[in-house]
């Protein structure tokens, strides 16, 4: 049995706990996955990559030569090298769906800027964990001197959490703005959304209204506070469905969220998630934010080469 923490999105003081959970290692069922070929076009676009001390590399999926908009260059690394290892045996299978989470790349041309999604590797934590650590804070009203604990905490779940890919995964965005006269600014790392793909992904004490366990599952979405309002909350949305549609069978997907925060309320319904229940008045007695459970029924995906492509938000970026 091994420790983690459940920690979910918005969260609230109660929701962050240790608890015990069984790592699982028994083989998955075999379910249909689609696989982004390398001709595809998202391929074309460089990858920034983030480096522990804090310094950007970029390099193109499309070959394995590094270019040169960096601060530093790192060698292409394939799945089984460090960044996307799980530490627990795997099947072909979930071997298979790994590769496939290494390769999930989703890229948008905003109108301020560019955006590059894909799933976290290890050398990634830590700026994600300072991100999510301040979101949280944020939405717990806690003062700054707590952010150092949160850290240790997130960090905790994050490394816990991932253990359990491929069944779940933890994607970030980076951003870099468009700025007149062809300068080019600096990649930061501008959001992170948690998607898990089915009940051996789930959070083993999930929030309440309590989702099916069957089903994917959104969560812990932040956008840093500097770069909201920008179409980045949206897009990392529109990439966790993509990668749902490809990583499950279920077309369902749920999410939480809180009552009282007025943003993501307002995105989700954009987005056509609706409400399917709320927390009874009850839950303030625990001290905790009453949530709504959203739900969404993502069309089939028929052609992979739609996830490059895939934009019912057209109107989101032009
Ligand atoms: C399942 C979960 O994870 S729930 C938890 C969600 N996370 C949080 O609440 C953390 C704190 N908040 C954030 O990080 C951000 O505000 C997010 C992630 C909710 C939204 O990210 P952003 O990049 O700012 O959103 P984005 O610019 O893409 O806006 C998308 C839509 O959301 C809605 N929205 C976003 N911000 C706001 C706001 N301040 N007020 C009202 N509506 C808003 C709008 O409908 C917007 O569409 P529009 O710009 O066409 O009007």
């Amino acid at each position: 049995m091994a420790a983690t923490i459940s920690l979910s999105f918005p969260l609230d003081p109660q929701n962050l706990h240790y608890h015990s959970r069984l790592n699982p290692i028994s083989l998955c069922k075999p379910h249909q996955t689609r696989f982004f070929t390398r001709s595809s076009p998202i391929y074309k676009h460089p990858l920034p990559t983030f480096h522990r001390e804090g310094t950007c590399s970029f390099k193109s999926s499309s070959s394995s030569s590094s270019h040169s908009s960096t601060t530093s260059t790192s060698p292409a690394s394939s799945f089984l090298d460090d960044p996307f290892r799980t530490g627990r045996f795997l099947s072909n299978e979930e071997l298979e769906q790994l590769k496939f989470l290494e390769n999930f790349r989703y890229f948008k041309e905003l109108k301020s800027g560019s955006l590059w999604v894909r799933v976290m590797g290890a050398e990634e934590m830590d700026i994600t964990v300072g991100l999510l650590a301040e979101s949280f804070a944020e939405s717990m009203v806690l003062p700054s001197g707590y952010v150092s604990v949160l850290k240790f905490l997130v960090k905790q779940y994050l490394i816990e959490r991932r253990a359990l890919m491929p069944h779940m995964a933890t994607l970030i965005g980076f951003y870099r703005e468009t700025v007149e006269g062809g300068k080019e600014e600096e990649v930061q790392l501008a959001g992170t959304v948690e998607v898990c793909f089915d009940r051996r992904g789930a959070n083993a004490s999930p929030p309440t209204p309590t989702p099916p366990k069957d089903s994917p599952y959104i969560c812990n979405m932040a956008v840093k506070k500097s770069l909201r309002r920008k179409g980045i909350g949206w897009h990392l949305l529109k990439a966790s469905e993509e990668l749902i549609s490809q990583m499950s069978s279920s077309r369902e997907v749920y999410l939480h969220c809180r009552m009282i925060d007025a943003a993501p309320l307002n995105m989700y319904t954009k987005a056509d998630y609706k409400i399917v229940k709320t927390d009874s008045i009850l839950v303030l007695l625990t001290l905790q934010r009453r949530k709504h459970l959203m739900c969404k029924k993502l069309p089939p995906l028929n052609n992979p080469s739609e996830s490059d492509l895939s934009d019912s938000d057209m109107e989101k970026t032009t």
